[in-house]
Parts: structure tokens; C-alpha cells; sequence
């Protein structure tokens, strides 16, 4: 296949004009150190080592090929270099598949209150105990390393939404020379990867500029940044509608933090390969199941004597062996077990969706329905 770069960029302009809705879907495989991803690919997130209320074993069970970690809550605790003492961040999780880690500097801007950006990095106060921090293009690639990464982020600033063009400009220009201190920070090896951001908010020269600063640093991927930051599902699609044209056709294309199923579909449609959310997981703590029928709000009274399971053909533990009525219960007294059974149907309603996904497009099958 030819990078889309090769093309003079008028007939750039064809080629993303030439795709139609479905053309631009791809399925494929990435291989790597620790495993083979099939995409389109779901991320669940294991932010702090874990993928919340549930067992890696069962991560594994729901067909999840690769998981997310976070840089920032890492390095905070238990540390990089107490895990790299301990034998990396798979052998302390027990996760031998794929791990792919944040780079850190969304999580700074979301999470902890005092910090300062320079062109150095970010200094930040830790949200946990208030202690000093820094982090740069190279201590955030190092602390990846020391995980044990297999898939690392190149450190970005995400540009918040809404900016001005001038705001998005700068933040962008700051995104690539930290892609290019990022790149060189990167000890390469076979079967790890290392991937670009591309930021640009919704400006479309400003994610084309975005999108050739990085591919001459000749990333193993690329992720679409300042996305999923409250833009709306509409301006997202926007972006996309053109953004994944932009990169090499013959590397993953990431967007990072979405999203609700009917997010990932049309971003599919759109040329993207991988996908990570805190939706599953979180929501199903919270006690909203994803199920064909829609979203199921357990807590709801109606399901206090309702005797059927979530989905009576879902093969999770949920599904097979408890009823709407158990997980109702369980979900309003508060039962640890409750999260545990929410979170692994929504996980495996999520894994269903993209092997549904990966099949229709296998099979030049049109997928818009599907959710
Ligand atoms: C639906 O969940 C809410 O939406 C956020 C996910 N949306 C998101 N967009 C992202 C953009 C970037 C980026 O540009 N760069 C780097 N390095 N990482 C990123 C991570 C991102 N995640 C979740 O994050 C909060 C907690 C704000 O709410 C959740
Ligand atoms: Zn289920």
C-alpha cells in the first residue's frame, strides 16, 4: 500500500473526496511483541495497572486483545522504576498481551490542579499528595520504557476545546517539537511501538501541518489527539472526515478516548483502527448496562423483580448465571460484585461489537446498523 503522503496535495484532496462512507473501514492485524491486535480493536482502560473490578484473566475472556495504562497515575504510584524493579507493568499486572500507555500530559491537565506548561514540559503538583512533578518528551518516554509499554505515546499537550486558531496553532507547533524530543527519547526495538498524536483541534490545515511533522518522524502509528474533549459527537465526525486521510494509510490510526458504540462505528467508517473509553467500565460501575436493546439504567425500580438477564444470548457471567433482579440488588446495596458483573458484560457487549465490526467489514458488509 502507498502512504497517503506520496500524493501532491491536490489530489490528497481527491483521494479523501474519492472514499466513500464505507470505503475508508479497514480490518487488519498489528502484530507486536507481546500478541496480535485485530482491528477495529477496543482498549479497555486499566489505568492504574488494573482494569477496574475485574481479573486480567477475564479481561482476556471478554476478547480483548490489548489494554490501556495511564503514565501519569503510574509514575505517581507505585512508580516506573518500582515496577521496572518488579519485572515491568505486565508481569506486576499478570497481562501478557499488548499494553499501550498514555503519555501523561492529558491526564496532567485533567487531573492534577497546579501545574505549568514550558517548553521543557509540564510541572505539575501531584493530585495525591500534592508533591512536585515534572513531565517531558523524555521522562514520560522513559517511564513507558520502564513499564514495559509495548505500544508508547509520544507526549502531547491535548488542546482544549474550544480554542482560537492562534491558541490551536501554537499548542500544535508545541505538539510536534514534543513529538520530535519524544521520537529521539524512544529506544526502538522489535515488536514495540511508538506513536504520534496528531493535535490541530478542528482546524484543518492545523491537523494537516499536524499530520506531516509527524510523519517524517516515521511513527509504528498514529493517534488523533484533542478529540472526545466535549466537542460534540457532530464536530468529532467533522474532524474525522478527513483527519485519518491525512496519515499513512498502511499504519493504526488511534483515537484516543472514544466512545459510546455508536461513536465507534462512524469513526470505523472513518478510517480508524483502535479505540480507548472509560464508558464500559465506568458506566457500568455506575450501574448502566450496554445491551442490544439499548442502555439498561439497573438501578431503575423496574428491574427490581425482573427475573431475566441482561441479554438472554450474552455468554458473560451476568448473563448466564444472574438475573436483571440480582444485579439491581447488588448494584443499589452497594455489593463489590455488582460492579464486578456490570463491568464484564459491558466489556464483552463492547468486544461483540467490534468483532461484529471486524466480521462486516471482512466481508465488504455495510455496519452503519450495528450498536
Ligand atoms: C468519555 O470519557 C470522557 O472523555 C475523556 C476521553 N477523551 C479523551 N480525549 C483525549 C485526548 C488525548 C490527547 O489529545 N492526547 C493524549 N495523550 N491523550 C488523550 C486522551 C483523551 N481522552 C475521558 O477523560 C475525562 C476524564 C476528561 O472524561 C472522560
Ligand atoms: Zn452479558
Amino acid at each position: 500500500e502507498v502512504s497517503i503522503t506520496k500524493f501532491p496535495a491536490d489530489e490528497r484532496k481527491i483521494i479523501a473526496k474519492a472514499h466513500d462512507k464505507y470505503k475508508k473501514a479497514r480490518a487488519g492485524i498489528i502484530n507486536t511483541r507481546h500478541g496480535q491486535i485485530h482491528t477495529p480493536a477496543f482498549m479497555p482502560v486499566g489505568t492504574k495497572g488494573t482494569v477496574k473490578a475485574m481479573l486480567p484473566e477475564s479481561v482476556q475472556t471478554t476478547g480483548a486483545d490489548i489494554i490501556l495504562g495511564n503514565t501519569y497515575h503510574l509514575m505517581l504510584q507505585p512508580g516506573a522504576k518500582r515496577v521496572f524493579k518488579l519485572g515491568g507493568l505486565h508481569k506486576f499486572m499478570n497481562w501478557s498481551k499488548p499494553l499501550l500507555t498514555d503519555s501523561g500530559g492529558f491526564q496532567v491537565m485533567s487531573l492534577s490542579k497546579l501545574r505549568k506548561i514550558t517548553e521543557e514540559g509540564v510541572i505539575f503538583n501531584s493530585h495525591i499528595d500534592g508533591s512536585k512533578f515534572m513531565l517531558s518528551p523524555e521522562s514520560s518516554t522513559e517511564i513507558q520504557y520502564l513499564l514495559g509499554s509495548t505500544i508508547t505515546m509520544a507526549f502531547d499537550e491535548c488542546t482544549p476545546y474550544p480554542s482560537t486558531y492562534e491558541q490551536a496553532k501554537s499548542s500544535m507547533e508545541l505538539t510536534s517539537r514534543w513529538a520530535k524530543r519524544s521520537r529521539k527519547a524512544f529506544y526502538s526495538r522489535d515488536g514495540y511501538g511508538q506513536f504520534g498524536i496528531i493535535q490541530g483541534s478542528i482546524y484543518n490545515d492545523l491537523r494537516l501541518k499536524s499530520a506531516l511533522d509527524l510523519i517524517e518522524l516515521d511513527f509504528e502509528g498514529y493517534a488523533i489527539g484533542g478529540l472526545a474533549v466535549g466537542e460534540g459527537q457532530e464536530l468529532m465526525f467533522k474532524v474525522l472526515d478527513y483527519a485519518p486521510d491525512l496519515l499513512p494509510i498502511n499504519k493504526p490510526r488511534y483515537l484516543m478516548g472514544v466512545g459510546k458504540p455508536a461513536d465507534i462505528i462512524g469513526a470505523v467508517q472513518r478510517g480508524i483502527d483502535m479505540f480507548d473509553c472509560v464508558i464500559p467500565t465506568r458506566s457500568g460501575r455506575n450501574g448502566q448496562a450496554f445491551t442490544k436493546y439499548g442502555v439498561v439504567n439497573i438501578r431503575n425500580s423496574k428491574y427490581k423483580e425482573d427475573n431475566t438477564p441482561l441479554e438472554e444470548d450474552c455468554l458473560c457471567p451476568a448473563c448466564k448465571n444472574y438475573t436483571k433482579a440480582y444485579l439491581h440488588y447488588l448494584v443499589k446495596v452497594k455489593e463489590i460484585l455488582g460492579a464486578m458483573l456490570m463491568t464484564w458484560h459491558n466489556l464483552m457487549y463492547f468486544q461483540k461489537l467490534m468483532l461484529r465490526i471486524r466480521e462486516y467489514i471482512a466481508q465488504g458488509k455495510d455496519f452503519d446498523f450495528i450498536s
